[in-house]
Parts: structure tokens; sequence; C-alpha cells
């Protein structure tokens, strides 16, 4: 692999790249709003004694995923393996709960959670670096 080559292939995932960046400054600012409200949840929860875990509210909302993760993304996802939608709602499912817990674990003023997660982000890209592609 020469240099050239591999500044080649960087300069042709530009576009992708640049999609995703558009794509997480959008999830970014949603993200930000998000915690904003659940401190207001907070606030409410405090005042009136109410348990911060909903479990029913969080199934809910998990079922719900499963109902509409066909129609995010593009339309190839209407014909894509069905391998393929079990990994993407396992995805966004997993995304979510992580969301909703993280926003439970705000609310108890926990950090447990958070430092796990972070070790366990830490010690995954140790994993991965470096690592390539090697089936199809
Ligand atoms: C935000 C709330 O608190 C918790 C967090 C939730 C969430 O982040 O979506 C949902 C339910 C609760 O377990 C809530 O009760 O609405």
């Amino acid at each position: 692999m020469t240099e050239d080559k591999r500044a080649r292939e960087i300069e042709e995932l530009l576009p992708l790249r640049r999609d995703l960046q558009a794509v997480d400054e959008k999830l970014l600012s949603l993200l930000a709003q998000r915690y904003d409200l659940v401190l207001q949840v907070k606030d409410y929860k405090r005042k009136t004694a109410m348990p911060v875990l909903q479990k029913e509210v969080q199934a809910r909302k998990l079922a719900q995923v499963a109902a509409i993760a066909d129609n995010y993304g593009q339309a190839s996802t209407i014909t894509a393996a069905k391998a393929e939608k079990t990994a993407k709602l396992r995805y966004l499912q997993l995304v979510l709960r992580l969301l909703m817990d993280l926003s439970v674990s705000e609310q108890l003023d926990e950090t447990g959670l958070l430092s796990c997660m972070e070790a366990e982000l830490t010690h995954f890209e140790e994993q991965a670096d470096g690592k390539i592609i090697t089936k199809k």
C-alpha cells in the first residue's frame, strides 16, 4: 500500500465523512435538548417524590423502535436482508436504552454507569485499534 493510494482512498471517503459530520451535528443538538428535558423531569420527580426509573415507559419506547425502525434510513432498508434489519434494530434499541439509562443515572446523581461505559469504550477502542475488515 503506497502512501499515495491511501491518500486517494481517504479523499474518496470525504463525502461520506461530511454526511456523517452533518448527522452528528444534528444528533448532538438533539441530545443536548434531551439532556435539558431530563433535568426538568428530574426536578419534577424531586418535588413529587416520584420514582426515577419508569420501567413501563422505557419498555414502551423500546417496543416503538421495532415498529418505526424500518422508516429510518435509506430506501434500501426495505429490501435489506433480515440479518441486516435485526442488526439495525438491535443497534437502535441499544442506543435508546443507553440514552434512557444514562438519563436515569443523571437523575439519580449516580456516576457508576458513566464510569463503567467509559472504561468499556476505552477497552473496546484498544481492541479495535489497527484492525481491518477481513470478511465480506
Ligand atoms: C425521563 C424520564 O425518566 C426515566 C428516563 C426515561 C428516558 O430517558 O426516556 C424514561 C423513563 C424513566 O425511566 C421519565 O420518567 O420520563
